[in-house]
C-alpha cells in the first residue's frame, strides 16, 4: 500500500523549511508523481540512454536517489557487462526505503547505497551520471565544483541526465509556467493551501536555474554537447556528454 501525500494539507503555524525526512520518504512516490510534470517520462529515458550510454566495466551514478526510482529504471536497461551502480542520498529515511525497495526486484547487476552528501563523495569510471531533480537542493555556490568533479569522473562519451525545476529569465514566460504548474497540481487533486504552504516551505531550500546558466555552467565544465531533451511547464531534463575520443 503506497501513502498519499497529505503534508501540506492542513495549516501548519509554524511553517519550516521542506526536508526529506520520514514522513516525506514515506508518502515519497505519491508526491513526486503528483508534483512533478512528467517524472514517469523522465524516468523511461533515463533507462533509454543507459542502453545507449553504459560502457562496459564502468560505473552508473544514481546521485540524490530518493527511493531509487532511477537506479531500478537503469538496472532493468543494462546491457553491458561488468557495470555497477552507485546510488547516494544523504537522507537516512530515504535510503533506508531505497533499500528494501530495491531487494524487490530480481537483478544480477550489483547496487551500491550510500548515505552520504552528493558534494564529498568521489566518482570515477562512470558512463552515466543521474542528477533527477538533486542538484536543486544543492547550494547554489557548491553547484559548479559538483558538476566539475562529475565531469572528471565521467569517461570519455559519457553521458550526465540533469533534471531541474527552471525558472525563465522572461519575467512574463515565468509567471505563466508556475501557474500553469499550480494548475497542475490542483488537476493532481493538491488544494490551494497545500501549494501554497509547499511553495513556502521549498522558498530556501529549492533554488532553481535558468536553462541558461545551467547549459552556460555546464559547457564551463567542460560538456561538449549540451541541451534540452525534456520540458513541460517549469520542469525539465538535460543531456551533457562529454566528448568521445574518437570524435
Ligand atoms: N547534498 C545532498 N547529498 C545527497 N542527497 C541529497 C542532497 N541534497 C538533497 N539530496 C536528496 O536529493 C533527493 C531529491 S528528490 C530526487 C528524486 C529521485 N532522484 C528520483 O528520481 O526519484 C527530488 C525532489 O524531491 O524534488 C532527496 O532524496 C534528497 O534527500
Ligand atoms: O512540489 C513542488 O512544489 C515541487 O517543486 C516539486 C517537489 C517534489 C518533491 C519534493 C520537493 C519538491
Amino acid at each position: 500500500m503506497q501513502s498519499k501525500d497529505h503534508i501540506f494539507a492542513a495549516p501548519i503555524a509554524q511553517l519550516g523549511d521542506f526536508c526529506f525526512d520520514q514522513n516525506v520518504a514515506e508518502v515519497f512516490p505519491d508526491m513526486i508523481k503528483r508534483s512533478v510534470p512528467g517524472y514517469s517520462n523522465i524516468i523511461s529515458a533515463i533507462g533509454m540512454m543507459t542502453t545507449r550510454f553504459a560502457q562496459p566495466h564502468s560505473q552508473l551514478y544514481d546521485l540524490g536517489c530518493s527511493l531509487g526510482a532511477a537506479t531500478q529504471e537503469m538496472r532493468r536497461n543494462l546491457t553491458q557487462t561488468g557495470c555497477a551502480i552507485i546510488a547516494v542520498d544523504n537522507s537516512a529515511a530515504m535510503l533506508e526505503r531505497a533499500t528494501s525497495h530495491l531487494a524487490t526486484f530480481k537483478s544480477e547487476v550489483p547496487v551500491t547505497l550510500t548515505e552520504a552528501d552528493i558534494c564529498d563523495i568521489e566518482i570515477e569510471n562512470a558512463s552515466v551520471v543521474v542528477l533527477n531533480f538533486t542538484l536543486q537542493f544543492i547550494a547554489p555556490d557548491k553547484r559548479e565544483a559538483l558538476l566539475q568533479k562529475i565531469y572528471q569522473g565521467l569517461n570519455p562519451g559519457g553521458v550526465l541526465i540533469l533534471s531541474e525545476k527552471f525558472i525563465s529569465a522572461d519575467d512574463t514566460v515565468n509567471e505563466l509556467l508556475i501557474d500553469l504548474y499550480h494548475d497542475f497540481k490542483r488537476a493532481n487533486g493538491y488544494s490551494e493551501l497545500e501549494v501554497s504552504q509547499k511553495r513556502t516551505a521549498l522558498e530556501n531550500v529549492l533554488r532553481p536555474d535558468t536553462p541558461e546558466h545551467h547549459k552556460e555552467r555546464l559547457a564551463r565544465v567542460g560538456f561538449s554537447h549540451v541541451d534540452m531533451w525534456f520540458q513541460c511547464f517549469n520542469f525539465g531534463s538535460m543531456v551533457a556528454i562529454k566528448q568521445a575520443t574518437t570524435e
